[in-house]
């Protein structure tokens, strides 16, 4: 037996028969509560507590933040709010509090589609985006990426790369002695708006717990403790959530519609914030196909992939074609951007690579052919059918159609995928199996010169 990796110890393998259902238990708790709400803090840059409190060791320091500056409108000159601020001694800061709250405006909620207000639901204070600036951001802050992991998990998206957009909401302030908003969901307002972010920023307060509850269990976010950093809960819509009276002092928070976003390798064919008609690349494509020698007659322009997708998996090719990146991406939307019919498909690799495995078939008819498949998925797999069945026979049993297809690169440089799985024609045992490999390629249709020329091709940018 080979002695345990380092961190595991043989000794302490023993089984028992108690911890397997103590197991289950803690699994099924794990699935049901984890999932619906996190929350964390960074320190504020320079504050007390950073010095003294959570960078001792044992401790893991916390991410730091800068102070929070608040700038609002208002007919006088005192309209900007630093936190943390001393308000008991600093009459200026007490002060800049006073008039952001004069500035402020009752506080709304949802009900029954319209924007309501009523104390006894909701008591609080609020500023909506246009009406101030912040230097705080969440994204700077770690918050945004953080939540994309801990609350969108692969599993929720068809190639687990969605990414998350936090959309400010209001600045709200909740005052002692009653400020508070009792128990609620908040409404979703689009199909891509999943959950909401609260941020806390750095006010002494006492009271105002955020209770996050989800069926059956509940989180309790209680960001009275600390008035040096900036503490913050994300959680889903569909999860109730109460804020408990405010005590003592002024809870300010921030808050944010969580949204699911394309992003991060989720954007061909969906990427409106690149413009690739800029692109050297668009004029190149233009400028060829107004050259009467080129693909005169028109025909198939073929690009085969130059990064891996899994295309030879259910999975990967359900990802197709928002997942494509770099030159990839850039040949398919610059295609598209001039109206070019583009598609993308798996492109056998050549028969003529198997000259030395077994009997080939008839293959001359085949020559300068290529093999595009009907569609991307999980491998085919074809069993030997006779001792006469030729790699040929094999080829014809896939769905495919034959075309002539310009490469604009050579075969070598793309990376295939097992497009077929086969009982070698050759084997003398049934188990002895060979594979077909495909290419993930853009193919484009060209059309005539003459034809061509007169398409009002979109996106001049004379
Ligand atoms: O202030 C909070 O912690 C929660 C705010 C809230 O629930 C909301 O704005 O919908
Ligand atoms: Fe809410």
């Amino acid at each position: 037996m080979s002695p345990s990796p380092p961190g595991l110890d043989a000794s302490t393998d023993e089984y028992d028969s108690s911890t397997g259902p103590i197991a289950d238990a803690l699994a099924k708790f794990i699935a049901e509560s984890c999932s619906y709400a996190c929350g964390g803090e960074n320190s504020i840059q320079g504050s007390e507590l950073n010095v003294t409190g959570q960078n001792q060791e044992g401790f893991k320091p916390k991410p730091l933040a800068s102070p929070v500056t608040i700038r609002w409108d208002a007919a006088t000159t005192n309209s900007k709010l630093v936190l943390p601020a001393d308000l008991g001694s600093n009459t200026a800061d007490a002060e800049a509090l006073a008039e952001l709250l004069r500035c402020a405006q009752p506080a709304t909620f949802g009900c029954n589609g319209m924007e309501a207000t009523d104390e006894r639901y909701r008591k609080a204070l609020e500023m909506k985006p246009s009406a101030f600036s912040t230097n705080f951001c969440p994204y700077t802050a770690g918050i945004v990426d953080a939540i994309a992991q801990a609350l969108l998990p692969n599993a929720t998206s068809p190639n687990g790369h969605h990414g998350v957009r936090a959309e400010l909401s209001k600045l709200h302030v909740y005052t002692s002695p009653s400020g508070m908003f009792k128990a609620h969901f908040d409404t979703p307002q689009s199909a891509s708006h999943f959950g909401t972010l609260v941020v806390c920023l750095p006010c002494v307060h006492e009271g105002g717990q955020l209770i996050v509850r989800h069926r059956g269990h509940s989180t309790t976010f209680d960001w009275s403790k600390s008035s040096n950093s900036l503490q913050w809960a994300a959680f889903y819509t569909d999860c109730e959530h109460e804020v408990l009276e405010v005590t003592s002092g002024h809870r300010l928070v921030f808050t944010y519609k969580l949204c699911v976003s394309r992003g991060l390798g989720d954007l061909a064919g969906n990427c409106d914030v690149i413009n690739f008609q800029q692109l050297p690349l668009y004029q190149k494509v233009k400028e060829t196909l107004v050259n009467s020698e080129f693909m005169p007659k028109g025909g198939h322009l073929g690009w085969k992939c130059s990064h891996a997708y899994a295309h030879g998996t259910n999975a990967g090719a359900a990802a197709l074609p928002t997942v494509l990146k770099g030159s990839d991406m850039a040949i398919y939307e610059v295609f598209r951007s001039l109206d070019l019919p583009v598609c993308i498909r798996p492109v056998l690799q050549d028969i003529s690579n198997f000259y030395s495995a077994g009997d080939l078939g008839e293959v001359e008819d085949l020559q300068g052919l290529d093999h595009v498949g009907h569609d991307f998925g999980d491998p085919y797999t074809m069993d030997r059918y006779s001792n006469e069945t030729t790699m040929r026979d094999y080829y014809d049993q896939y769905p495919h159609s034959l075309h002539k297809v310009t490469w604009l690169q050579n075969r070598a440089e793309a990376e295939g995928n097992v497009e077929i799985a086969y009982v070698a024609p050759y084997a003398d045992l049934a188990s002895e199996a060979g594979v077909i490999y495909s290419y993930c390629a853009l193919i484009c249709r060209i059309s005539p010169y003459e034809e061509r020329v007169n398409l009002d091709h979109t996106g001049t940018t004379e």
